[in-house]
């Protein structure tokens, strides 16, 4: 018998800070989430810098708003990747929800395509994503992008066995599926103090901490657009399940004018961002589900 009957309950997850328009990221997420019949509700994970009506907003689509604290890497001279990627430290508080059993995180740039409820039944103890690529010019600061290494394509490049072992397998944090659970959230915290930040905020560190625990899904579940110029012969856009609008303008925002944006493929899929986000009938209040009498008749 579950101690907890809560416990069994698993959700979507996301993170919304601060009012640049990460918040049509949310939206759009929740109604794609609902356009796909997902049988889970959509949390949010609310930094204080989220204006009130748009908290509002978040509730009138059917989410799950959950406030959380901020949370801040140790002092450090680190230049991140880009500078809001500080805040994405607070990804972190997601592993206090324990009243769940399992959650899926979901970047507020990312779109679901294809239902994916399937991810909640891969096996517990570990921590599913999919593995990130190194060719962008936001990796110039590693080795791996220095000679031309990438764990999508090992064979083109082999790792110099001068160099000694290849790096571990490195996953992008845009969609994770876990386990919260207090003892690793309280052990992360702890952690975060003494782990000197990287340019890639809290996916260096995810990926060190996890490290041993982690394990990839296919591509299908976290297309990064960086892959269709990168590695196109490792992407089916028929078979992919999730977008993740990064490296670039996310759809809300979209010029086509940032590097490898002016693609013919990627104004496809924003365009197929905005037909979600602009589609009333997704809209909660328009899909509330009709409560049905003894015979199945939808109730006044
Ligand atoms: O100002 C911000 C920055 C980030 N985020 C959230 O943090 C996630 C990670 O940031 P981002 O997607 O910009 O990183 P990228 O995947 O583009 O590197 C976003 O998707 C949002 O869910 C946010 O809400 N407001
Ligand atoms: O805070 C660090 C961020 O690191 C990741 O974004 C990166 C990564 O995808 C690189 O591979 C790209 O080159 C880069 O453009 C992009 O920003 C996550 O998507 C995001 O959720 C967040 O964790
Ligand atoms: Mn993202």
């Amino acid at each position: 018998m579950d101690s907890n009957p809560q416990s069994s309950t698993r959700a979507y997850v996301t993170f919304l800070a601060g009012d640049s328009g990460y918040i049509h990221g949310v939206v759009g997420l929740a109604k794609g989430l609902r356009k796909v019949s997902s049988a889970y509700p959509l949390v949010v994970a609310v930094h204080p810098t989220v204006p009130h009506e748009h908290r509002d907003l978040l509730w009138s689509q059917g989410c799950v708003v959950r406030d959380i604290e901020p949370l801040c890497p140790p002092q450090s001279h680190t230049k991140f990747s880009e500078p809001h990627f500080v805040t994405n430290y607070c990804k972190l508080r997601v592993w206090e929800f324990v009243e769940y059993e399992k959650l899926v995180f979901m970047d507020g740039d990312t779109q679901v395509y294809e239902n994916i409820d399937n991810l909640f039944n891969l096996p517990n103890g570990h921590i599913y994503a999919v593995m990130d690529c190194f060719c962008e010019r936001t990796w110039k600061h590693t080795i791996q992008n220095k000679i031309g290494y990438c764990q999508h394509c090992p064979e083109k490049k082999k790792w110099p066995a001068e160099l000694g072992p290849p790096p571990s397998l490195y996953f992008n944090t845009g969609v994770f599926v876990f386990e919260p659970d207090l003892s690793t959230y309280h052990d992360l915290l702890e952690t975060l103090k003494v782990t000197p930040p990287g340019p890639f905020a809290e996916q260096d560190f995810m990926n060190v901490y996890f490290r041993d625990v982690y394990k990839p899904i296919p591509n299908v579940y976290n297309l990064v657009l960086a892959m269709l110029g990168r590695h196109p012969d490792k992407v089916d856009l028929e078979k992919t399940k999730v977008i993740h609008y990064c490296g670039g303008s996310k759809p809300w925002a979209f010029t086509g004018k940032e590097e490898n944006m002016d693609r013919e493929d990627i104004k496809m899929l924003v365009q197929k961002w905005w037909e979600i986000y602009g589609d009333e009938k997704l809209d909660y209040k328009n899909m509330s589900s009709k409560i049905i009498d003894a015979e199945g008749k939808p109730m006044a």
